[in-house]
């Protein structure tokens, strides 16, 4: 069994009177690629917002690569080694791409986006690293022959690959995708599936949060259930599609026993509730 890159113990948020995560205990294998997923509202971004330490839990603790992050603040998450996508990017569509993924990538770690933009002298002297670490990961997302053009020029998948190639500019161990195929079409959720195994043959150990369950049951070696906030379910895509508790989560308790577990297919179902 692979070792786990994070480990969450009875992690919990309350934002009010709403406990959008409540006594989450999971773990992400070393090597491999873990969805995250579960109805509308079932807590999955909080979740991944936790681990990058964009908000700090009301409860429980996070332990990445056999270190207490619990209480870290977002770059010094990064300067561990987990680096994440959002579910939008910001392209600076007249700037190069390059240039795009240096300034991204900066934005979110040490420099900010004032030092960023004004090239003040703290930026100069991080410029050439970063710019030799832009150009890794523009390799790595198969974009280093567009390094140079304006990245207005690039395609709805393009700039899908240079939101990754932000958050790899940072060499992270761990990489979160906050629903990676939102808004793509079949071909270039194909596409990206290819590109996520072989950043994961590379080494990378992957978390993603998405509704597409045509990506998630293709490409997830383990799946994480949330609804209303809580695990509810955690195993193989077959295991979890079988699993009565996802089933009546996602269908609110329409399903009659066995309808995924046949298919092997949360998916279709779950991806028309998740919709909802
Ligand atoms: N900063 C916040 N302040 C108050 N409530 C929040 C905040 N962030 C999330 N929530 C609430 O927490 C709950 C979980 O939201 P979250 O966005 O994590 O769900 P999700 O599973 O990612 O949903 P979706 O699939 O719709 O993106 C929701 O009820 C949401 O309104």
């Amino acid at each position: 069994m692979p070792e786990s890159l994070l480990e969450v113990q009875d992690l919990g948020i309350r934002f009010g009177g709403l406990h959008a995560v409540r006594d989450v205990t999971t773990h992400i294998p070393a090597g491999q690629i873990t969805a995250i997923i579960g109805p509308n509202g079932a807590g999955k971004s909080t979740f991944f917002n936790l681990i990058s330490g964009f908000y700090q839990p009301t409860s429980g603790s996070i332990r990445f690569d056999g270190e207490d992050i619990t209480r870290l603040k977002t770059h010094e998450v990064v300067s561990r080694g987990i680096a994440r996508t959002f579910q939008t990017t910001t392209i600076y569509k007249e700037l190069s791409v390059l240039e795009g993924v240096m300034i991204g990538h900066r934005v979110r770690t040490r420099a900010g986006l004032f030092d960023a933009l004004l090239y003040t002298a703290r930026e100069r002297r991080d410029q050439a690293a970063s710019h030799a670490g832009a150009m890794r990961a523009l390799e790595r997302v198969g974009l280093a022959a567009q390094a140079h053009l304006p990245a207005g020029a690039l395609t709805q998948e393009g700039q899908k690959r240079v939101g990754i190639a932000m958050a790899l500019a940072s060499d992270p161990k761990l990489l979160l995708l906050d629903e990676p195929a939102a808004g793509m079409n079949p071909e270039e959720t194909v596409n990206l599936m290819a590109l996520i195994r072989e950043l994961v043959r590379g080494g990378l150990t992957v978390a993603l949060v998405e509704h597409k369950m045509s990506l998630v049951m293709g490409l997830a070696d383990g799946i994480v259930v949330l609804h209303h906030g809580q695990k509810i379910a955690q195993g193989t895509p077959q295991e979890v599609s079988r699993d009565p508790a996802v089933i009546e989560a996602y269908l609110g308790g329409h399903a009659h026993g066995g309808q995924m577990g046949n298919t092997g297919k949360v998916p279709a179902a779950a991806e028309g509730a998740s919709h909802a």
